[in-house]
């Protein structure tokens, strides 16, 4: 459903991501981890189509971001971890504008922007400028943007960043009942408790190169130690000379 095929991203002489495969399928969370600076978010921007690889490509749901970026954003829900919500909207505006994007048709728009609203418990403050929001209800509104059209693949880029330990929680929740609704979730972090929670699979990503990949017990395993944090420490020594 999302796939990365040896995507490489230089900056000038600096190289960002370096040769990065991996799929995310249907049903399946995949947790995309890193220090800082190592490449997640330019990684997951790749896969969106919002940047162009240096070489390799993204595809998702069968559309490769290269060729048909179009329909990528139709498949795809987009977490950034820069959006910036318009000061003076409101999330419900927001969300109707987004719909009126994807051409959701008004009733069911409508309907989708209510249950979102409900879902995400954003009723307090569904109708204040976004400009007056604290950080985590911005976030929340950004992510019901990335649910609305209700694509089967999703992306989402340090999702829990700026919530509180209920939010957050109440995010990954919400992230869990949508793989167990078939879509295919890819998400980056460095919070390895939320990878313990949510993650079939995990991608291990350290100076723009994937160190390991596969399920949390396996990747432990291949490292000969019990946490993944242990398993970073592993490789790490080695690759920071
Ligand atoms: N536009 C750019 N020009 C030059 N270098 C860049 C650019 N964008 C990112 N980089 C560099 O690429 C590397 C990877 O950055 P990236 O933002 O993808 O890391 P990250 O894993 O998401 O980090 P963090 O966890 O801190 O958000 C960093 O060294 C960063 O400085």
């Amino acid at each position: 459903m999302i796939e990365a095929r040896r995507l490489t991203k230089h900056y000038g002489d600096f190289t960002a991501v370096k040769e990065v495969s991996f799929t995310v399928a249907a049903g399946e969370v995949v947790g995309l981890l890193g220090p800082n600076g190592a490449g997640k978010t330019t990684l997951l921007r790749m896969l969106a189509g919002v940047l162009t690889p240096s070489e390799g490509e993204g595809v998702v749901d069968g559309a490769s971001t290269a060729a048909d970026a179009f329909r990528v954003k139709q498949r795809l829900g987009f977490l950034s971890g820069d959006t910036a919500l318009s000061q003076r909207l409101s999330p419900r505006e927001v969300l109707t504008f987004f719909g009126q994007l994807h051409e959701l048709e008004p009733a069911h728009l409508k309907r989708r922007t209510e249950e979102l609203i409900a879902r995400f418990e954003m009723g307090p403050f569904a109708d204040k400028p976004c400009g007056t929001l604290s950080a985590g209800q911005k976030q929340r509104a950004n992510v019901a943007r990335a649910f609305l059209h209700d694509p089967p693949a999703l992306i989402l880029d340090e999702p829990t960043t700026a919530l509180d330990v209920l939010s957050g929680r109440f995010l990954l929740d919400a992230i869990r009942a949508a793989r167990d609704e078939g879509k295919a979730i890819l998400f980056s972090t460095h919070v390895m408790g939320e990878v313990d929670y949510l993650c079939d699979r995990v991608v291990l990503l350290h100076q723009g190169e994937a160190l390991d990949q596969g399920p949390i017990p396996e990747v432990c395993a291949r490292a000969g130690v019990r946490t993944l944090t242990e398993a970073f420490l592993h490789y790490l020594p080695s690759r920071s000379a």
